[in-house]
This record gives structure tokens, C-alpha cells and sequence, in this order.
């Protein structure tokens, strides 16, 4: 889908001129379908709705659209060929499944259009001219780390026999499949290594599909990534590509934030993103989360203002976060604003 009238690169400058500087992103896809009764104890994760309840993804989206959000990133986290394929689905099925995750949250957006606008969705117009909430559809690519569901997209330690060209060969049908898929843009989500972001990168630009991308790090220590990685040194990674038009944080508490986006900004001038999780602590043995722990939402509210003069201007939530964290996410970045623009020039 064309996003307004420039071209795919100035996609994010667009979205936030529309928005008058800073856009809503979505909260935990994942975990908010687990509170809606979803079982996620699986390899697939949020990926096996996608095959057993499209119908829940669906409605979790139209939340998040109701809350306000700006982009909403699609069910394929965890999804990949390779996974599907262990279960069973043809390589033709497995990447059907690709494809409607990003189908299923292009429906929510028209759902959720239609609302505010009869006829407003026809797939021929464009569509920004007449959304009341400029939305855009982003197609989310875990690591490989979440493929092995073993918990090393939190250590990013895919041990020594993994190279770089393993992550490219591992990532490249299922980045072409998604990037075909009807979707803005491609959002690579937690990324825990430089050689990841490396690999990412080295896709985008041997790939002639015009999609822009963003790259999300995930940290544990407010300086590097989870690896150890120099956050530095990742974000200059995603800076030199010229597909990335946003770079940022996800997954991550959210008292580490300030201090990764004071040391991205150093080294980009590109839109930073942000979509902590809630602050709670994960026990990577019982595969859950330890309720509790982390911060409610107006705790989550309390840092916004000091994020977004750090430079932020894409904020969301990612695991543990739910359509009442983005509704707050909205307030709060609205509330000094008048109603922002709702068509492009
Ligand atoms: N977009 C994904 C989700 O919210 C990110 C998960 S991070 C482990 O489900
Ligand atoms: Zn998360």
C-alpha cells in the first residue's frame, strides 16, 4: 500500500508530520491474545493463532486501534517457515500463514476505518486522505533467537557455530514473503546481537523490494544489548542502511530506556522508536511472567515526557502491556497537542 504521495523512504517523516511529531505503537500482541485465554505454551508462541485464531489476533489489533495506536505490528513474531514446516504445513502452507498475518491486521485497520468513515477503505484509494488516525501495518520479523524458543532472543547467544550467513539464510524467504505481503513496512523486533542487525541489514540491501524496515534491540542493562553489544554500535548498523527509517528499543524495562535513547541519539539522526514491556521479570524456566513486578501503567505513563525529550518520537509497548497502557501511551503524547492534521496535502 502507498503510503501518501512520497516515496517508501520518507514513509516515518510522514507519519509523524501527519501526527504532529510523535506516533502511538502498539502494545504486546502476544500476551495480550494469552490474556484473552490464547495457550502461547508452544514453540510457534503467538504464531499458532494464526493457524487455530485468526478471529482473537484480529480483535487484539482492533483494541490496540481503539486505544489509538499508530502501528500495528502483525502475528508473525514467531512465525516462520521453518517453524510451520516442523508442524507439518507445506512450504506453500507455511507461507500462506506469513501472509495472513499481516491480511488479518490490514482487516482490523479496515474494520476499525470503516467506523469513522463508510467506503473509506477501498484498496485503490489512498487511504490516508481519509483516516481520522493515520495507521500503518507492519510486518514484525523476530530473531532467530525467538525461532529456537529457547529464550537466546534474551541472550542473544546463538553460540559459536552461527554465522552470519546462517541469520541471512534463515531470514531471507520469510523476509521476501512479508515484504510482498501488503504491509508499510517491516519491523524487526528485538533484535539481541550486532551480527543479527548485521544480517538484517545485508538482506535489505541486496534486496531490490523497496520496503522500508526499523530495527528494535532489546537490552538488560541500559547500555548494551542483550548480548553485550555495544547499543552504539547496532544502532550505527541500522543508521548506514538506507531502508531503516526508524531505530530503537523494544522489549526492554522500561527504567533502562532514557539511557538507550541518549546513546542511539548520538549516533542518528533517524526517528527512535520505543516499546518497553512492562517492566516485569520473565522466568525463562517456567515460560512466564512473574505478575507484579514491573510497573503499572501510570508508572509507564510517568517516564513519556522525559522519553520524548530524549529524542523518542515512535512510542508503544511491547510484552505485558495492554490496550490500557497505549490508551495512556495516547493521552499523554495528545494532550498538549491540538487534534492532529488527518490528510495529507
Ligand atoms: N510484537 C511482538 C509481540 O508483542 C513482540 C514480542 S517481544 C518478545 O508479541
Ligand atoms: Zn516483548
Amino acid at each position: 500500500m502507498g503510503f501518501g504521495t512520497g516515496d517508501s523512504s520518507s514513509l516515518m517523516r510522514e507519519l509523524l508530520r501527519i501526527t504532529g511529531g510523535c506516533a502511538v505503537i502498539d502494545g504486546g500482541l502476544a500476551t495480550e491474545l494469552e490474556s484473552h485465554g490464547a495457550d502461547l505454551n508452544d514453540p510457534l508462541w503467538s504464531a499458532r493463532c494464526l493457524i487455530d485464531s485468526p478471529h482473537l489476533i484480529r480483535k487484539v489489533h482492533l483494541d490496540y486501534l481503539e486505544a489509538g495506536a499508530n502501528i500495528i505490528i502483525s502475528a508473525s513474531y514467531q512465525a516462520t517457515i521453518q517453524g510451520f514446516e516442523s508442524r507439518g504445513f507445506s512450504t506453500h502452507e507455511s507461507e500462506a500463514l506469513l501472509h495472513r498475518s499481516v491480511e488479518i491486521a490490514c482487516e482490523a485497520r479496515e474494520i476499525f476505518l470503516k467506523g469513522y468513515s463508510k467506503g473509506s477503505c477501498d484498496a485503490n484509494e489512498n487511504k490516508l486522505t481519509s483516516m481520522k488516525q493515520p495507521i500503518l501495518v507492519a510486518a514484525s520479523i523476530g530473531s532467530y533467537g525467538a525461532y529456537l524458543a529457547d529464550g537466546s532472543e534474551y541472550s542473544g547467544d546463538y553460540g559459536e557455530a552461527i554465522t552470519k550467513e546462517n541469520l541471512k539464510d534463515f531470514h531471507r524467504r520469510r523476509f521476501q514473503v512479508l515484504a510482498e505481503s501488503g504491509a508499510d513496512l517491516i519491523v524487526f523486533e528485538t533484535i539481541p546481537n550486532k551480527m543479527e542487525a548485521q544480517a538484517y541489514a545485508e538482506l535489505l540491501e541486496e534486496s531490490n523490494i523497496n520496503i522500508p524496515a526499523w530495527f528494535s534491540f532489546n537490552s538488560k542493562d541500559g547500555v548494551c544489548t542483550v548480548s553485550g553489544d555495544s547499543i552504539i554500535e547496532c544502532a550505527s548498523i541500522a543508521d548506514s542502511c538506507n531502508k531503516v527509517v526508524a531505530v530503537g528499543i523494544n522489549c526492554t524495562p522500561p527504567r533502562f530506556i532514557h539511557g538507550l535513547i541518549l546513546l542511539i541519539r548520538k549516533v542518528t539522526q533517524k526517528p527512535i522508536l520505543i516499546y518497553p514491556n512492562s517492566g516485569e521479570t520473565y522466568d525463562a524456566s517456567k515460560k512466564e511472567w512473574v505478575a507484579s513486578t514491573g510497573v503499572s501503567d501510570e508508572g509507564f505513563v510517568s517516564y513519556i515526557k522525559k522519553w520524548q525529550e530524549a529524542g523518542a518520537s515512535l512510542i508503544g509497548g511491547c510484552c505485558r502491556t495492554t490496550p490500557d497502557t497505549i490508551r495512556a501511551i495516547s493521552r499523554t503524547l495528545f494532550q498538549e497537542h491540538s487534534t492532529p492534521e488527518t490528510s495529507i496535502a
